[in-house]
């Protein structure tokens, strides 16, 4: 393929409820959209990054600026330009994965489109539907958060992950289990809130029966996620610590995760959450997709990258009205705590354009 030119589109999404987590509170979620328009088809892609350097380094105008200065440049000199050719003519600029993984991400959209392939075709995908879990933020009380599980649970929601932080932990999941039992697939996600010092405080959620601690500690702290994985009997599951498949490798051969979140975006895109899949599954470590509260263009990659053999725990791919009372896709419903993965050509879903429309807070467009 050709590439003719890039439009970067910043859009704004009103959250359905304000999403709170230990390193802050969403009410709007800021994303930028790439489509990139090639001599046979375009593509889609979505940047994860948030608003604010937040849950890692990367933020939305750092992205728009590095692919505008750095990474779009890049592909124009790319003679015969695939979705296997961008992370190789990208790998001289530092970082910046989650910028990388949208641009990977657009181009071989486009290219499957023009072949006519699914991304769960091109990933390897073995099922057509997946189980969906749902992540639920830190609450303004005990009662909010019983309320909010017992509306996910009723929307068939197959398991529940708990944001917690230092004052928010113990008694939440205490909560959800004298409410709901024990056989509610339950876990937390810590969004690296706590330290080493906190391991035998962390161990109080050990009776719990949990699927898993996500994150406890510092995204570089891999060493005190092994001590912690010595101390309780909680399996650790690891979110941002995971950015590319050799640390995901690391990791298992340090004893520090037992489960890996993946989410494509962190780790630079779609073919690397693969390589990563695969380490993992190598080692017999069960996987499971996160998310960034991704519109359907997102989400559409990302439950296609869920049906792949190694991801066996639910995970964070909810229904779009999780987090939007309109998507700017058609809208992604739970299903049985299912939901099915496209099947079209490349993500097998776009933008439909009043929608697109209505959230659009900026284009921008780069010829090359
Ligand atoms: C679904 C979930 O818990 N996602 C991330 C955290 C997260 C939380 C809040 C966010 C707000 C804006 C953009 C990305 C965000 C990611 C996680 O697993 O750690
Ligand atoms: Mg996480």
């Amino acid at each position: 393929m050709r590439l003719s030119g890039v439009e970067l589109r910043l859009i704004s999404m009103p959250l359905v409820a304000p999403f709170r987590t230990s390193f802050g509170i969403e009410t709007t979620r800021e994303i930028l959209l790439l489509r990139v328009v090639t001599d046979e088809a375009e593509g889609w892609g979505e940047c994860v990054a948030m608003a604010d350097p937040l849950y890692s380094s990367e933020y939305v105008h750092a992205a728009a600026d590095v692919l505008t200065r750095f990474l779009i440049p890049a592909l124009a000199e790319v003679p015969a330009l695939d979705g296997n050719a961008v992370a190789p003519a990208l790998a001289r600029f530092k970082g910046h994965r989650m910028a990388k993984a949208a641009l990977e991400t657009a181009v071989l959209d486009a290219e499957l489109r023009t072949q006519g392939r699914s991304m769960a075709r091109e990933l390897g995908a073995v099922r057509d539907r997946v189980p969906c879990g749902v992540s639920v933020g830190i609450m303004n009380s005990i009662g909010e958060l019983l309320d909010a599980v017992g509306g996910y649970l009723d929307a068939g929601y197959l398991r529940i992950k708990l944001k917690i932080e230092p004052g928010w932990d113990i008694e939440p999941v205490r909560a959800v289990r004298e409410r709901f039992g024990d056989d509610v697939l339950l876990q937390v996600d810590a969004n690296t809130a706590y330290t080493l010092a906190d391991a035998r405080h962390l161990a109080g959620l050990d009776p719990f029966g949990l699927l898993l601690i996500e994150q406890p500690f510092d995204e570089e702290d891999v060493h005190a996620h092994a001590e912690l994985a010595r101390v309780i009997t909680t399996p650790v599951c690891l979110d941002e610590s995971i950015t590319s498949a050799r640390a995901a490798a690391d990791a298992i051969r340090l004893g520090a995760c037992q489960i890996v979140n993946i989410k494509p975006g962190r780790v630079g895109g779609y073919l690397e959450a693969r390589r990563i899949h695969d380490v993992c599954a190598a080692n017999g470590v069960p996987v499971w997709a996160g998310g960034m509260l991704e519109t359907g263009i997102g989400r559409a990659a990302n439950v296609a990258l869920a049906a792949l053999p190694g991801f066996t725990v639910p995970g964070d791919t909810s229904a779009s009205d999780r987090y939007y009372r309109t998507d700017i896709t058609e809208p992604f419903v739970l299903d049985g705590g299912h939901l099915t993965v496209p099947s079209g050509p490349g993500i097998g879903v776009t933008p439909i354009p009043d929608e697109l429309a209505a959230v659009t807070v900026k284009v921008d467009w780069l010829p090359l």
